[in-house]
């Protein structure tokens, strides 16, 4: 037992630790009869699991055939027989991948019901040629009480067997007796009601989420069947399996509500690409693949969101004020000019005026269409004025409406005229807008930020195309999007034809023209750029029907405006009011699932209450469940924990952990960096990950003094991170991973370096799942010297 920790277990879970089993599960036998006996179960349940591999690699047979059957048609025929066979061809492909993806785990349960015959629980439903259930998918409602059923309220369940399997072979037995007048000698023999929960809980961390279809607690499980419509918030400490919640309770309505949700997509949202990588193999285990996992970064189609700003330039761009800044630097560029704009057309200049430009201003913006579609109203205005200019420049004297039609046409498409037009109405897309905006103080000032606003929010226009966008830039696109509405896919087209052209227009302009014209002429490249074509293109080819071959997810990712039928936001505190704007559009019907603990708000724009989120949009109507068992960090290390956590607020209560390992954490004084390397080599986890949590402001020096002198030790987050013995990360790169051992350094600067420093304290030492240590100059923080002082 630590010095600070105490067995604080779990309330009435059906499965406690080891040590603290209730009187119902503490029958064990120990003798050669009851070894027997386990031998003669398990070769029992062997028999019954070879046969349902049997059944499966039977099913794999003949779908295989089936598809083989369609795609050996070709692609001849009429349209209607090729779109026959490719939704044949989509779905043979489909099941046979679910019955591939089901081959680990098969079948990891059994129920015993009072006067039925024994069901056998899995990660798919089998049935034999009769339609004799083999096998009940896991997520079926008479599997409910493989997860649910208590002693107290055993729902008809005499016996729940785990049955543990390595490849196809069953390798071990472990029942929870949920009917203890019925138990029989022999069943004495396999009792052992945990150790299904604490084997998958002791098991090395390889760097990816596995599931936990054969563990799922009760009161996970009333999560993961919650009902789809509506909001669910799901708020827990950490370790309490948010995540992994999250991920079953995707493919449990996936199975629930196939038809619904496989129209309209399922989109998981979670806090950087790292974690992403580390949670996507669950569903594919779980069989479901459809399902499109983002980042709010990649959530505006065509952008790549990569480039890093300040804390306090995010902050400022999440804030619900931006709504209002992004719409007053639209209305900036519907210009009228200071003084009256001459258009030269060979022998004859036309003026506009600043009347006649105000009037076509005021009629689009009366239109209520956004800015793009609000252009033709305003061309159409312009035109109108300007041809009976020129008509009366022609000395035509009075033209009747087809007359002033044709000259409407000729001017419009007149180069000049295309230029004014292109100044005092542009085109814009969200891009264009936002680089404007932030390369202009002038700009900035009129859409309303302040002095302090603007300095932190200024950026030069980008020169190429490298990283321009940040994670807290897409939100704002999607702002402007709204506005400013789709551009003819025809006009970009037409663009592009004359991109060359433009393009040695720009770099003149560039040579010889004021800043803000600069930035115009530079705007006109970003309008013509490939990536806008393509997306037309694509858009367009939609239209048509060509995209067939597209999954719903990939199909919905490609397209902003796509009305998902649920999303999931994983680690949902850190999301800014922007962006929670920006997800809400694309859930018009508000089914969704929000995983996430306040308590670990590391970022300034995050929230602090899941009302002051949801209100705006749900209006109260959203319910909330609450994870209270810790299945990651073990007693020992929770201890210490939980003194910080008193430090981001004094009520919040940590929650209890299931296991203890007798692993004290430690705390070390150094003399400086160079002592790094040895104390990390140290504790190199064998087989397992370890982790090094620096404060983000000293990240690149401690990732050089680790990586340095610990092979095989990467900095920085990715795939890599996951992958090597050890990691150097920060807070934020590290939340929602977890590894067997973790190292912080300077507690101290993690604690100063933000305001919500203690919450990002909290997430560090919430990381391991066995061992922790702290690495330290000066002193230790009076918050951990309770239990890692001298
Ligand atoms: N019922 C269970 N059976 C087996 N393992 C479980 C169970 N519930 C949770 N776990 C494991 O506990 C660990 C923590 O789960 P998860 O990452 O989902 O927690 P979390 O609440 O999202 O944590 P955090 O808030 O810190 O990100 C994972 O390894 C997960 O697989």
């Amino acid at each position: 037992m630590s010095r600070c920790g105490s067995a604080i277990l779990g309330p009435c879970r059906h499965i406690k630790h080891k040590q603290q089993k209730s009187p119902e599960f503490q029958i064990t036998t120990n003798n050669n009869e009851a070894g027997a006996t386990r031998q003669i179960e398990l070769a029992k349940e062997q028999g019954y699991v070879t046969g349902l591999y049997e059944r499966l690699d039977l099913l794999r047979a003949r779908t295989q055939k089936q598809l083989d059957g369609v795609l050996a048609q070709g692609g001849g025929g009429t349209h209607q027989n090729r779109s026959e066979r490719d939704s044949f061809a989509g779905m043979y492909s489909e099941r046979l991948a679910r019955l591939w993806a089901v081959e680990n785990g098969l079948c990891f349960g059994r129920l015993d019901l009072t006067g039925e015959k024994p069901l056998y629980i899995g990660r798919l439903g089998l049935s034999d040629d009769d339609q004799a259930r083999l096998l009940i998918d896991w997520r079926a409602p008479v599997a409910q009480p493989f997860y649910r059923a208590t002693p107290a309220a055993p729902m008809g369940v005499t016996r729940r067997r785990h049955l543990q399997t390595r490849g196809r072979r069953v390798i071990g037995v472990d029942d929870d007796l949920l009917d203890l007048a019925r138990l029989t000698e022999a069943d004495r023999a396999t009792l052992n009601g945990e150790a299904a929960l604490l084997a998958a809980l002791d098991e090395k961390r390889t760097g990816r989420m596995r599931d936990i279809v054969a563990t799922i607690q009760a009161e996970q499980d009333r999560v993961i069947r919650s009902d789809l419509n509506g909001i669910l918030v799901v708020q827990g400490g950490p370790g309490t399996g948010k995540t992994v919640v999250a991920l079953h309770r995707a493919a449990y309505l996936l199975y629930t509500h196939r038809e619904r949700l496989a129209r309209r997509g399922v989109l998981i949202v979670g806090p950087n690409l790292t974690f992403l990588r580390y949670i996507e193999q669950v569903l594919p285990s779980l069989g479901e693949t459809d399902v499109l996992l983002s980042t709010v970064a990649e959530l505006y189609p065509g952008v790549t969101a990569k480039a890093r700003e300040s804390a306090e330039a995010a902050a400022i761009k999440g804030s619900l004020r931006m709504t209002g800044v992004v719409a007053k630097a639209v209305q900036d560029r519907q210009r009228v000019p200071l003084r009256p704009v001459d258009i030269e057309l060979g022998r004859y200049t036309l003026r506009l005026d600043q009347r006649t430009c105000e009037a076509a201003r005021n009629r689009a913006a009366r239109s209520r269409r956004p800015h793009n579609q609000a252009r033709s109203v305003f061309v159409r205005h312009i035109l109108n004025a300007l041809a009976k200019q020129a008509a009366k420049a022609l000395g035509r004297g009075m033209l009747d409406e087809g007359d002033l039609a044709d000259l409407r046409e000729d001017l419009r498409t007149e180069p000049a005229v295309k230029t004014a037009l292109n100044r005092l109405w542009p085109y814009l897309t969200p891009q264009q807008l936002l680089i404007g905006l932030f390369a202009s103080h002038e700009r900035m000032t009129y859409a309303g930020l302040s002095a302090n606003e603007r300095e932190a929010l200024f950026r030069q226009v980008p020169r190429g195309r490298g990283d321009f966008w940040t994670e807290a830039d897409v939100p704002l696109l999607d702002e402007a999007a709204e506005l400013l509405g789709d551009i003819d896919p025809g006009v970009l087209r037409a663009a592009a034809l004359h991109a060359e052209e433009e393009f040695a227009a720009a770099r003149r302009a560039e040579e010889t023209e004021r800043d803000s014209e600069l930035i115009y002429a530079r705007e006109v490249l970003e309008l013509t750029g490939m990536s806008d074509i393509m997306d037309a293109e694509r858009f367009a080819a939609r239209h048509r029907g060509d995209d067939v071959h597209l999954t719903t997810a990939e199909r919905a990712a490609a397209d902003r405006t796509w009305a998902y039928g649920h999303i999931i936001v994983d680690e949902a505190q850190e999301l800014s009011a922007m962006a929670w704007r920006m997800l809400m559009r694309r859930i018009p019907n508000r089914s969704m699932t929000i995983v996430g603990d306040i308590a670990q708000t590391g970022s300034v724009a995050g929230t602090g209450s899941w009302g002051q989120v949801l209100d705006p949009y749900a209006g109260g109507r959203w319910r909330e469940e609450t994870l209270t068992v810790n299945y990651r960090t073990p007693v020992e290390l929770m201890a210490v924990a939980a003194d910080v956590l008193r430090l981001v607020g004094p009520d919040l209560k940590a929650p209890e952990s299931v296991r203890e390992t007798g692993e004290h954490p430690w705390a070390r004084r150094i003399g400086g960096t160079r002592e790094l390397g040895p104390i990390v080599s140290g504790e190199i986890v064998e087989g397992g990950r370890l982790v090094v949590i620096v404060p983000a402001s000293r990240a690149a020096e401690f990732g050089r003094a680790v990586t340095s002198s610990v092979t095989g030790a990467v900095a920085g987050p990715g795939a890599d991170a996951l992958e090597a013995p050890v990691a150097v990360l920060t807070v934020a790169d590290a939340k929602g991973l977890e590894f067997d051992g973790v190292i912080v350094v300077e507690p101290r600067e993690i604690l100063d370096e933000s305001p919500r420093g203690a919450s990002d304290l909290y997430v560090a030492l919430t990381r391991a799942t066995r061992r922790l240590g702290v690495v330290h100059t000066g002193d230790l923080p009076a918050v951990l010297s309770r239990c890692l002082g001298e």
